[in-house]
């Protein structure tokens, strides 16, 4: 899936294959576009050998929901026919030049060997090879860049068909997820599995081959927004991504990618085919949006800025600089669910051969590998991102600008398991993984736009799982425009893999999409923030305020205390910025006036140069004398009489190092001593911070030592307390057991009390709760201080 390719010399074989098939010829490259009608294989109503051969290899059924086309499959089915390459590259529109001429399309299968052979019921299954790809006389278009062919000079000079109309408004653009399904034509001798009709945009399953998989499958139609079974990709860049090109030029953000199992045809759709005759929706993209600015309002001014980043097993790496490592991560200035990605290089361009030569830059740092299936297939997922700022330069110091976003992300194809290297499998695992997190999120989304206002159900979108869907968050959650094309590979072998891209595009279909214009005030009188995410502003800021220095400069003229060069410095960065953007209204670019405007281009001078340009010219090599005479200037410099003569070199040298040793000798003594009254000043400070934490520990140690000699008293007190509460109770115990003897009929009661006033019992025997050892404050039966002292003197006085 890459931007560019080089020519290939074989084909790969199409069907998954323990190992690799004999190499094939290529049908697309110019040289092999000559097959043979007779070499077409009609075998009606039979399968063909191979694809009875092949049927071990279909995978079994999976469980699918049926279509809901919005056009009865039955209207359509009698238009029905295989999936084939027709002449001119759209097979629809020779399809539907039959059905007007009202020739009866089975009269002809297996009858005749006209390369237009149809099948005129959905069940009739024909399998044939590509036709020869008979291209109609086009308008030379800029072709897919590639690392070794770029040329810009060539570039130059094929901007623009001139088909693209920039219409005044967009306020009908699509208001869902547009989804295209792209079939690719079959190779060599390979089969198809599908039967198709462009006209309604539906395609259903071979019924032979639906039947192997279930009775579920037969007769099971797909209907999208378009198919296309051709091998133009003019027919696709029309009907799904020139829609998408005019929204992102009135302010929309817009999104394009392709979905699909390697080798089905995605880099083909987005970049072209490998011989560049074929340019596919990228560079037609790019060569729209210059034109679409050269029919703006003369009103509207434009700068373009393009960026290039891959996601290569769950790294993000900068194609335009690949010494950043950039990091994805959410920019709420940007919004709830956005997004940003930093840090990224991004260059502004100004010609569609800029953006070509970039692609090419990042083209040439693409992971790209052969795999079973594709001889140089993509490897990672990228993002192709052109931003383009725009505003009204009607004159007032408030203007609305635009700031809006055209993603052209071409994803790495999935891929079942294979006999493939060690790395390459880790590899694909790591494709797989993310494409499955990508179906999630979709998967997410299209629930939630089902579900019923209020009800419960997936809230969370798992954005998170993976950095394709982190970057694809500021698209999906509703602030794009989105165009999808998902590629089928019409092999029989393939269907289970083209059946999960069919349930991909039928799921998001049906994510909402809320994009609005997005359009900001802006201020270029000399207030706005520095940090603008616009740069048109910026740049605007900036030349406004270089336009006031030039006018400062100039009334100065003539001041001996003006240096001139300045004056051309300034000039010089104004025209540096202007170069930058572009003018809406400008000549078309198919127009002979038309100049590149790229700076890099405005090289030398020709005799048939415009004064204006000639003088700007001038402008830009006398800023350029001026800049380097101001370099001579600031640099150190000898006096003059020391420039003559050697002495004069010598004592100047002898009076900078007095001087440095001077200076040593002053830092020296300056950290040795520090001055004497800091230091007494510093000494009492902690002299008497000192005392007090003294004074401090003494108090302490005092209370210490009295808390001591109250708790040794009290000690001895509760000792003595304790023997008196022993004598008291044996004394009771006698007692007791004297009335006992001579009260027989109190004796019940007496023993009931007699266990209580054991001797354990007393005070000093019966442990204190352990968790509390505060005094009870409220008890009246405290001993005073007193009674302590008493206590005492009775028990020293025993
Ligand atoms: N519609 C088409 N018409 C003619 N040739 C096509 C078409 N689609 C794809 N091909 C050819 O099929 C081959 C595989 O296509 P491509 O590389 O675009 O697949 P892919 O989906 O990008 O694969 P991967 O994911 O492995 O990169 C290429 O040789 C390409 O030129």
């Amino acid at each position: 899936m890459g931007l560019a390719r080089t020519q290939r010399a074989e084909t790969p074989p199409m069907v998954s294959a323990p190992s690799r098939a004999p190499a094939r010829e290529n049908p697309f490259s110019r040289d092999t576009l000559k097959v043979s009608d007779a070499s077409i294989p009609v075998t009606e109503p039979n399968i063909p050998p191979r694809a009875v051969a092949q049927k071990a290899a279909i995978p079994a059924p999976r469980a699918m929901e049926p279509a809901t086309p919005a056009r009865s499959i039955k209207a359509t089915a009698p238009r029905m026919h295989t999936a084939r390459l027709a002449h001119g590259g759209s097979p629809s529109r020779a399809v539907r030049a039959k059905v007007t001429e009202g020739v009866p399309m089975r009269s002809r299968v297996g009858t005749t060997s006209s390369s237009h052979q149809e099948c005129d019921t959905p069940t009739s299954r024909v399998y044939r090879q590509v036709r020869p790809l008979d291209r109609p006389a086009q308008a030379p278009i800029p072709r897919p860049p590639t690392a070794e062919r770029i040329d810009v000079a060539s570039l130059e000079s094929e901007v623009g068909d001139g088909s693209f109309v920039l219409e005044p408004d967009d306020l009908h653009g699509p208001d869902s997820v547009q989804v295209h399904v792209r079939l690719r034509p079959t190779m060599g001798d390979e089969e198809c599995a599908w039967k198709t009709d462009e006209e309604s945009a539906t395609l259903m399953l071979d019924d032979h081959l639906a039947a192997t998989k279930g009775p579920a499958h037969v007769g099971v139609p797909y209907q999208f927004d378009g198919l296309h079974t051709g091998s133009s990709n003019a027919d696709i860049y029309a009907s799904l991504a020139r829609p998408l090109v005019h929204s992102v030029l009135h302010g929309y953000h817009g999104v394009i990618f392709a979905y699909g199992q390697t080798a089905s045809g995605k880099t083909f759709t987005l970049s072209g085919d490998e011989a560049g005759l074929e340019p596919g929706v990228i560079p037609r993209a790019v060569q729209d949006l210059f034109q679409g600015i050269c029919q703006g309002s003369a009103q509207r001014e434009y700068l373009l800025r393009v960026s290039y980043l891959e996601i290569w097993n769950e790294v993000v790496k900068d194609l335009l600089e690949p010494s950043n490592q950039p990091q994805v991560r959410d920019d709420r200035r940007r919004g709830a669910h956005a997004v940003s990605v930093a840090p990224l290089h991004e260059a502004v361009v100004t010609s569609p051969a800029q953006v070509f030569k970039l692609l090419a830059r990042g083209e040439a740092h693409r992971h790209m590998g052969e795999t079973d299936w594709n001889e140089r297939s993509s490897r990672s997922h990228t993002c192709f991102k052109i931003t383009v700022e725009s505003w009204d330069r009607t004159p007032g110091a408030r203007r609305p600008y635009r700031l809006s976003e055209l993603s052209l992300i071409d994803l790495a194809g999935s891929e079942r398991y294979s006999a493939q290297r060690t790395h390459r499998r880790a590899e694909g695992g790591n494709i797989n993984k993310s494409l499955l997190s990508l179906g999630k999120v979709i998967y997410a989304l299209s629930e939630r736009q089902a579900r019923v206002p209020g009800s419960a159900g997936p809230g969370h979108i798992p954005y998170r799982d993976s950095k394709l869907t982190r970057i694809l968050q500021n698209s999906l959650s509703g602030q794009a425009r989105i165009a999808v094309v998902c590629t089928l590979n019409p092999s029989p072998a393939m269907v289970e893999e083209s059946l999960g891209t069919l349930n991909f595009a039928r799921r998001i279909k049906h994510v909402a999409v809320r994009a609005e214009v997005n359009e900001f005030e802006g201020e270029v009188a000399g207030t706005a923030a520095p940090s603008s995410p616009v740069l048109l502003v910026r740049y605007r800021e900036e030349m406004g305020a270089l336009r006031a220095q030039v006018d400062k400069l100039q009334g100065h003229h003539g001041d001996a205390s003006t240096p001139q060069p300045t004056l051309h410095a300034v000039q010089a960065r104004l025209d540096e910025l202007g170069a930058l953007i572009l003018q809406g209204g400008a000549p078309t670019p198919q127009s002979e006036a038309w100049h590149p405007v790229s700076p890099a281009k405005q090289r030398g001078f020709t005799l048939d140069d415009p004064l204006p340009r000639v003088q700007e010219k001038l402008h830009a090599a006398l800023s350029k004398i001026s800049r380097l005479e101001r370099k001579l200037a600031a640099r150190l410099s000898l006096p003059g009489d020391a420039q003559t003569r050697d002495e004069g070199k010598d004592m100047l040298i002898r009076d900078l190092m007095q001087q440095v040793r001077e200076l040593e000798t002053v830092c020296e003594a300056q950290v040795g001593a520090a001055p004497q009254p800091m230091r007494e000043e510093v000494e009492a400070e902690w002299a008497e911070l000192v005392a007090a934490a003294q004074a401090e520990t003494q108090a302490r140690d005092a209370f210490i030592a009295e808390l001591h000699a109250e708790c040794t008293r009290l000690r001895r007190a509760n000792e003595a307390l304790t023997r008196l509460a022993h004598e008291q109770t044996a004394h009771m115990v006698q007692q007791l057991s004297v009335k006992e003897r001579e009260v027989p009929a109190a004796r019940p009661v007496l023993s009931l009390f007699a266990p209580q006033l054991r001797p354990a019992t007393v005070l000093g025997t019966h442990a204190p709760p352990a968790t509390d050892l505060s005094i009870d404050d409220s008890s009246s039966e405290r001993l005073s201080t007193s009674d302590v002292d008493e206590l005492l003197e009775e028990a020293d006085s025993s």
